[in-house]
């Protein structure tokens, strides 16, 4: 974490951080982010709504917004490299320290470690917000943690908390701020002998660029680009906008365009290009919400006279999706494992299926301390249930694509080779010809007949796709 962090700062003379100009209160700054950071701790909110409500119910804009984020999505991500570092500072154990306080502690770790901040300024600052936290006690225990922090820049740090001779998934977790657990199943995933898995957690760290969808017959890329954004590597359907406001743009504005990762966008498109013999009219989307994928099958089905049907167990999710979708788009709110539809009545059908979002760590800076590995098996029974009943659901010679944001091989492949075994009836399509029919520049994401991306690989969340077919 901490490298990718100091080579970022080299890079980016944007950092927050650097010299102020508008001599805001930065101390609603750092309030902000700790609020964030205990309302994550304390009732499980996401920081990625959260924090924007907050920024402007504090009217906070420009270089202070960006602080207030940087300093929140920093914290939280860094947060177990941070701990490490505080029990060597500390002379108390970190669970003994109130948990306000210790969150303090971390923001100030942060600031101090991986910004520009000058270490004095982070120091005072965070001592200040202890002793409005938790009154003069807090705060002359933070002063004299944080001075020690301060003794030493990360690099040496790392060297004694992640020394060279320690098992590597224990470094690598110390160092990149993962929890075992992830690094063991990130590095399965990506196969023993793949060297890849410091770059991966490097990246899952790392800040993703905005990347847009032009909503086809909606938006064209054309538009996207005239307002400052780049073609996206792969997604014919894809943008990048550089820097700015998303919602700056008339077509985000108006639902004709969004925010979409990339590889979103290509297994949503890649569900739309296989081809298929006979009628291809009826379309499911069974775990739809929030809608992003359905926005852009949406599109797709309706630049074919086609129909989606969008569905998702939660009612307020479905609502989401109707804002997304146009009206010739069916949305409601039911139960995939107890189909509200007849057998063998579509012919494309999504299976988005709740995961535990490993492949999506760097949007959801807090998502990895939020599950243990029991989340996988209880997820791995709802991710059949439901693939069973979309096989059910689909026509004979139709297709499903299986989709996970997550590489985790219980939530991916076991699942596929599972339902194989079960059903006779079934059978693997070939997802990376199909997506690289889509975008040709794509390589690196075969995994057999199944694909999966990679952040440090393309850029992308790490999305898994199985496409399959039934007799
Ligand atoms: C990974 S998210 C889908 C993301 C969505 N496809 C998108 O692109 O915005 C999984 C969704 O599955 C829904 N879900 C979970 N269990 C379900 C079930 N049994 N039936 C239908 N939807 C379910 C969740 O409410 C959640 O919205």
């Amino acid at each position: 974490m901490a490298r990718d962090h100091r080579a970022h700062r080299a890079r980016d003379s944007r950092r927050p951080g650097g010299p102020r100009r508008t001599g805001r209160p930065e101390d609603l700054v750092r309030r902000t982010a700790f609020d964030v950071i205990r309302a994550v701790e304390t009732r499980d909110a996401y920081a990625n709504l959260l924090l924007p409500a907050r920024l402007r119910d504090r009217n906070l804009t420009g270089r202070d917004a960006a602080l207030a984020t940087e300093l929140t999505y920093g914290t939280l991500r860094g947060r177990g490299t941070y701990d490490a570092v505080l029990a060597l500072c500390s002379d108390r154990e970190l669970r003994r320290i109130d948990a306000p306080l210790l969150d303090v502690l971390r923001l100030g770790a942060h600031q101090i470690l991986a910004t520009r901040i000058p270490p004095h300024a982070a120091v005072g600052t965070t001592v200040d917000l202890a002793r409005s936290v938790t009154g003069p006690g807090g705060s002359k225990f933070a002063n004299a943690v944080l001075r020690k922090v301060a003794a030493r820049p990360l690099d040496a740090w790392l060297e004694i908390i992640a020394p060279a001779d320690t098992d590597l998934t224990t470094r690598l977790s110390i160092a990149h701020s993962h929890p075992k657990w992830i690094v063991s199943a990130l590095r399965d995933a990506l196969g023993p002998d793949s060297g890849e898995i410091a770059d991966l957690l490097a990246a899952d760290n790392a800040r993703p660029l905005v990347t847009l969808v032009a909503r086809p017959g909606r938006a064209t890329l054309a538009e996207l680009t005239s307002a400052g954004a780049a073609p996206a590597p792969y997604s014919p359907y894809g943008a990048v906008l550089p820097e700015g406001d998303p919602a700056s743009l008339p077509a985000v504005r108006e639902g004709r365009a969004a925010v979409q990762d990339e590889a979103s966008q290509l297994v949503a498109a890649a569900l739309a290009a296989v081809p298929l013999d006979g009628p291809d009219a009826r379309w499911l989307d069974i775990c739809a919400g929030p809608g992003g994928k359905a926005g852009l099958l949406a599109a797709l089905a309706a630049s074919r006279d086609a129909h989606l049907l969008a569905a998702d167990l939660q009612p307020h999710r479905a609502t989401l999706v109707r804002r997304t979708v146009d009206a010739r788009t069916a949305v409601i709110a039911a139960d995939g494992t107890a189909p509200a539809w007849r057998p063998a009545s579509f012919d494309r059908i999504l299976l988005d299926a709740p995961c535990t979002g490993l492949g999506a760590l760097r949007r959801r800076p807090e998502a990895r301390w939020r599950r243990g590995p029991s989340a996988v098996a209880e997820l791995g029974t709802t991710q059949r249930a439901l693939l069973r009943s979309a096989l059910d659901a689909v026509r004979p010679g139709g297709v499903v694509a299986y989709v996970t944001c997550s590489p985790h091989l219980a939530e991916t492949r076991v699942v596929i080779d599972d339902i194989l075994r079960e059903r006779k009836d079934t059978k693997r399509l070939n997802a990376p010809a199909v997506l690289t029919d889509l975008a040709p520049s794509l390589t690196g994401i075969a995994v057999g007949e199944d694909a999966q991306f990679w952040p440090h690989r393309h850029g992308t969340d790490a999305m898994f796709l199985s496409l399959l077919t039934r007799s």
